[in-house]
């Protein structure tokens, strides 16, 4: 297991000291709900963490709102709302998880590092429209879905991310049906033929 391992990014102690409690947390939930697999909560830094950090870091500090949807067990949107205690600290996290049972967790985790993270518990369909300046997904949806997601939450001028694996070029073509957008598809650094989709001007064709 690659305690603290974050693939060479930057954070603060205080961060890292925070990431490490989430890390317990999701470590003691994890066999009664199954918030990550048995077998990548062994490379839960790497897998997860690190995995999610470069999420914030690819998005531009100090913006309002951001908007994870999907949380499941909190990735990226607990890790990005730890890190931004230190590094945005005027943003606001929410997150939308319709399962009341990692909802639960996710509140609780919020809790124990010491971050403040609204969590809704509805279907992100049913939820009213967020205007978030940042929208991020991972593992929800294909990308024709999470643009759907993002017609409903995201700003006008909102970006956003989502980690895509080696089929991204397919979901892109597929997507290009029906939406009109610019994107930057940057390198994963925990998955070589991963990306994370950095996605503005959504528009629907
Ligand atoms: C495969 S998990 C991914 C969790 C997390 N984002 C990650 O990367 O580890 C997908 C999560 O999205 C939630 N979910 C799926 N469809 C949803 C919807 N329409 N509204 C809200 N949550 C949803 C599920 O309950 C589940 O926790």
């Amino acid at each position: 297991m690659s305690e603290g391992d974050l693939q060479g990014q930057d954070v603060s102690r205080e961060t890292l000291d925070r990431l490490r409690i989430f890390a317990d947390v999701l470590k003691k939930w994890n066999p009664k709900i199954n918030l990550v697999s048995k077998r990548s909560l062994e490379d839960l830094w790497v897998r997860h963490i690190a995995d999610s950090v470069q999420v914030f870091k690819l998005a531009p500090k100090g913006v309002e709102h951001w908007l994870d949807i999907g949380s499941g067990g909190g990735f990226p949107g607990v890790i990005a709302a730890i890190i931004a205690v230190d590094e945005s600290p005027k943003t606001a996290f929410t997150l939308i998880e319709s399962d009341q049972r990692k909802s639960a967790f996710l509140r609780n985790a919020a809790r124990e590092c010491g971050v403040n993270i609204r969590v809704i518990s509805k279907r992100i369909e049913e939820v009213e429209a967020q205007n978030a300046d940042i929208l991020s997904a991972r593992a929800l949806a294909d990308l024709s879905d999470l643009l759907r997601f993002a017609e409903l939450h995201l700003a006008n001028t909102g970006i956003a991310l989502f980690p895509k694996g080696e089929n991204w070029k397919k979901e892109v073509d597929k997507s290009l049906d029906e939406w009109r957008f610019d994107f930057d598809p940057v390198t994963s650094l925990t998955e070589p033929n991963a990306v994370i989709l950095k996605i503005r001007g959504i528009i629907r064709v």
